[in-house]
């Protein structure tokens, strides 16, 4: 299931991609890990894969970023061609795993110098880099102290200030928040941001759906092999069906007034609540509001519920993820 960007606008059809792969294949043993997919990203734009554990995410990061080989497919990045010019793809990148890069044993600071030094640049550029970029990720107190004893969010933070060292115009982020508490994941969207607004283009794999949804221009869901959909956030909500208002009431009689009424609801007798199909606009609201104020009935609450990411992606990979996790989402507005 393929969503299409209809609206959007010519120049962001019209522009330069700085990642693109065509018929991607990967296999392991007999398993088709990657089973033929096709990702284009433009340059400046942030991309999510999302997927279950195990889909394939980081065996994706890994191809693109010149770690492993595919198989097959015709991949391109930064404008270079991946199988004829890794070495250009690899000055155009960087890539932060999941597993972080950071030497425990040195400090921050040696960390960036070291990095500096991998990237050739001069003692004292490489000394202006790693003070620049300390102070931009928050670590100039903790510089001077050994990684080992960084928090979590401080480690991951020094990761990625690291692959920024070469000024990578494209970055991988490998579930980058992945165990960090809230804060610091949102410290880190933050971060991600700005990369961004800078003109970076940032290739992100996440199994958080809030995540994709806050930063993401386009997410796609990987699973089974094989890209499930593709689209903005809004496109792939609009993907799942099961919009709908839920009215709620504590006088039996108007619920009862209500639910004979209005035929097309779902009755909930023991709740005394109704469940109206919608996509939850202003529109249908207020109609639906018009029609309780007409028929003078007063519903005590009304809640919307709109499809979210959870909903997209758990309708998607149904048979990988627990049943759990499946609870729909309300809105009360
Ligand atoms: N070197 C390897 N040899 C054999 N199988 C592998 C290898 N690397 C990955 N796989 C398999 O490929 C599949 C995809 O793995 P991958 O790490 O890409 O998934 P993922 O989507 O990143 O998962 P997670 O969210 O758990 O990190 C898994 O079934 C994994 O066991």
């Amino acid at each position: 299931m393929t969503v299409t960007r209809a609206s959007a606008p010519r120049a962001a059809q019209a522009a330069t991609q700085a990642i693109t792969a065509t018929g991607l294949r990967k296999s392991y043993g007999d398993k088709a890990v990657l089973d033929g997919i096709d990702l284009s990203v433009p340059q400046g734009t942030v991309f999510s894969l999302l997927g279950p554990n195990g889909a394939g995410k980081t065996t994706a990061v890994k191809i693109l970023s010149t770690l492993i080989t595919a198989d097959a497919g015709q991949l391109s990045v930064g404008g270079h061609d991946l199988a004829a010019d890794p070495q250009a793809v690899r000055a155009a990148i960087g890539v932060t795993g999941q597993f972080s890069a950071v030497d425990g044993l040195i400090t921050g600071e040696e960390n960036m110098l070291l990095m500096a030094d991998l990237h050739h640049l001069s003692k004292r550029e490489g000394r202006r880099v790693a003070a620049e970029l300390l102070e931009r990720f928050d670590l100039v107190e903790a510089a001077k102290k050994p990684a080992a004893g960084y928090s979590g969010g401080m480690k991951r933070r020094l990761d990625i200030a690291m692959t920024l060292v070469g000024g990578p115009r494209i970055i991988f982020l490998d579930e980058p928040t992945t165990g960090l508490d809230p804060r610091s994941r949102h410290t880190m969207w933050g971060i991600i941001r700005e990369l961004v607004a800078d003109g970076v283009t940032v290739f992100l794999t996440t199994q958080y759906l809030e995540e994709a949804d806050e930063l993401a221009d386009r997410i796609a869901v990987l699973n089974g092999g094989k890209i499930a959909a593709e689209g903005t956030a809004e496109e792939l909500k609009r993907i799942v069906p099961g919009g709908h208002v839920k009215l709620r009431f504590t006088d039996p009689d108007a619920y009862r007034a209500a639910a004979s009424a209005l035929r097309e609801a779902a009755r909930d007798d023991e709740a005394l609540a109704l469940q109206i199909p919608s996509d939850g606009s202003q529109r249908e609201l207020r109609s639906i509001l018009d029609w309780l104020d007409s028929a003078g009935i007063e519903a005590d609450e009304l809640t919307v519920h709109t499809p979210d990411l959870d909903d997209v992606f758990f309708a998607l990979t149904a048979s990988t993820v627990p049943a759990q996790n499946n609870q729909p989402k309300e809105n009360a507005r």
